[in-house]
């Protein structure tokens, strides 16, 4: 392998003690504790896994955590009354609902109820405009550990090849608005886009979130290119799972300049910005400015 690895274990770790520096800070000259509540609708195995690590690391960091699970056949209207309940709770400064919700639920609806100010996800509509128009807003937690990656790895990004694989409104989307942000020019790619791999190889950053196993191989890579991968895929491997991500990593390894790993890349940064959100998010209800670092 010739590219530099991207520790992404190692960079959450680094942003979750700035976190914790930050909520003890709050205490001490505020007494101010950040509480994010998780709302977990339904009982699917990884997404109980998932939830109970956030509330873990949410207390390491000195924050309160608020876990708050419902039946999966649920109705609605108890969670909108829930969301309601949250967003008048003064303890409550981040709202993040996990997706996806049980069918019978309409998401954008839910997640559109959350106050946008404690939207941690950054997945309100309100967000998303405040966002693609310049303005401070909840960033996605995904595209904004995929961020703090590139400036940390690049410094400026100004000027680069940006191609970013999927359209998604929780990372292909947002991921865009911050590299334009970041004066990158920007492709996003996706299942219909033409001449892919012609695309991909012009980038000088890559991407990818589209959700497919090892989808984009070492011969679409820019020699030198910077590759982030977003994918979480588990896949069967003889009697065994194993997680892999939406680049093949051994080829891409081999001509990329710098790769995120899966695991050990994208996701825990995902986990640590939810906490950084969550530490902003407090820090804007009582009229204090957001911390250095941990924002955009
Ligand atoms: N409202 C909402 N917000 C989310 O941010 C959200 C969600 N719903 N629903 C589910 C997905 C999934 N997600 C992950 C975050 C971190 C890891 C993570 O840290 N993964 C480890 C590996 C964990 C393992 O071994 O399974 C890693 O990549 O190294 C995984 C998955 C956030 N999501």
């Amino acid at each position: 392998m010739t590219a530099k690895l991207i520790d992404g274990k190692a960079f959450a770790a680094t942003i979750r003690g700035r976190v914790a520096d930050h909520v003890a800070r709050l205490k001490e000259e505020h007494d101010l504790t950040p509480g994010l509540a998780v709302v977990l609708v339904g009982e699917d195995p990884a997404s109980q896994v998932y939830v109970r690590s956030k509330g873990k690391q949410t207390k390491e960091a000195g924050m309160a955590s608020f876990e708050h699970k419902l039946p999966v056949d649920a109705d609605q209207e108890t969670l909108l009354k829930l969301i309601n309940d949250l967003n008048n709770d003064p303890e409550v400064h981040g709202i993040l609902v996990q997706l996806p919700l049980p069918s019978h639920m309409d998401s954008s609806l839910v997640i559109n109820a959350i106050a946008p100010e404690k939207d941690v996800d950054g997945f309100h509509v309100i967000n998303a405009g405040r966002l693609a128009t310049g303005q401070d807003a909840m960033v996605p937690c995904t595209p904004l550990g995929c961020l703090m990656m590139l400036r940390d790895h690049h410094g400026d990004l100004s000027g680069m090849n940006a191609v970013v694989l999927g359209r998604s409104n929780i990372v292909g989307k947002p991921m865009a608005q911050l590299l334009l942000g970041e004066s990158c020019t920007v492709t996003i790619a996706h299942s219909r886009t033409r001449d892919l791999a012609d695309v991909v190889r012009q980038a000088d950053v890559v991407v990818a979130a589209v959700g497919r196993p090892e989808m984009v191989p070492g011969d679409w890579i820019k020699p030198g290119a910077t590759v982030i991968d977003v994918g979480i895929n588990r896949i069967q491997d003889g009697e065994k799972t194993r997680l892999v991500g939406d680049v093949e990593f051994d080829s891409c390894a081999e001509v990329a300049g710098a790769i995120t790993p899966v695991p050990g890349g994208v996701g825990p940064m995902t986990i640590a910005c939810l906490l950084a959100n969550t530490v902003t998010a407090a820090c804007r209800a009582n009229g204090l400015a957001a911390p250095e670092g941990l924002t955009k």
